[in-house]
């Protein structure tokens, strides 16, 4: 079934889609550098650079961070998946640069995801659980599995507008 949804939570839904559709080539990287997949230190700055981006936007920081630490979780899951998928069936592609590609690209989807939930919020006050079906349509990337959703859309529900 094709559900209504506005253009500002499709944008939202699209960007967050976006980020999770690049922890291939994070766990591509890891594995041919043979790096652990959890990086504590580059969680702190992402986790860092939402909170502050939260006050800038009169977003409430705990709970943006709320969100931001599910897309972290989901990210992590995702690159384990592709790291099992590879121990039998190793991937023939070239590993993109972390530091100086993809890191740079994470910064500004997370910046641009904060934006969204930001434009959204002042408009709507809050996504609810009618929003689900059209952010269940949107999450395509792959080995991203129900209960990933679930969490992500729960951290989203979570963020109100507080005015
Ligand atoms: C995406 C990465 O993998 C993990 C997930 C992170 C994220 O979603 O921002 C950050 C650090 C890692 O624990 C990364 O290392 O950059």
């Amino acid at each position: 079934m094709t559900t209504y949804t506005s253009p500002a939570s499709q944008d939202l839904f699209t960007a967050i889609n976006l980020r999770l559709s690049f922890m291939k080539a994070v766990a591509l990287y890891k594995a041919t550098h043979h790096q652990p997949i959890e990086d504590p230190l580059r969680e702190e700055i992402v986790l860092n650079k939402a909170k502050a981006e939260a006050i800038e936007k009169g977003l409430n920081p705990e709970q943006l961070e709320s969100f931001f630490k599910a897309q972290i979780a989901v990210a992590k899951a995702i690159q384990y998946r592709h790291r099992a998928d590879w121990l039998s069936l190793p991937s023939s592609s070239l590993p993109r640069d972390l530091q100086n590609d993809i890191h740079p690209t994470l910064i500004t989807l997370g910046s641009s995801i904060t934006e969204h939930i930001a434009d959204y919020i002042r408009e709507n006050r809050a996504l609810t659980s009618s929003d689900f079906d059209a952010f269940n349509q949107t999450i395509t990337t792959k080995h991203v599995t129900d209960r990933d959703k679930q969490l992500l859309f729960m951290a989203l529900v979570a963020i109100k507008n507080n005015d």
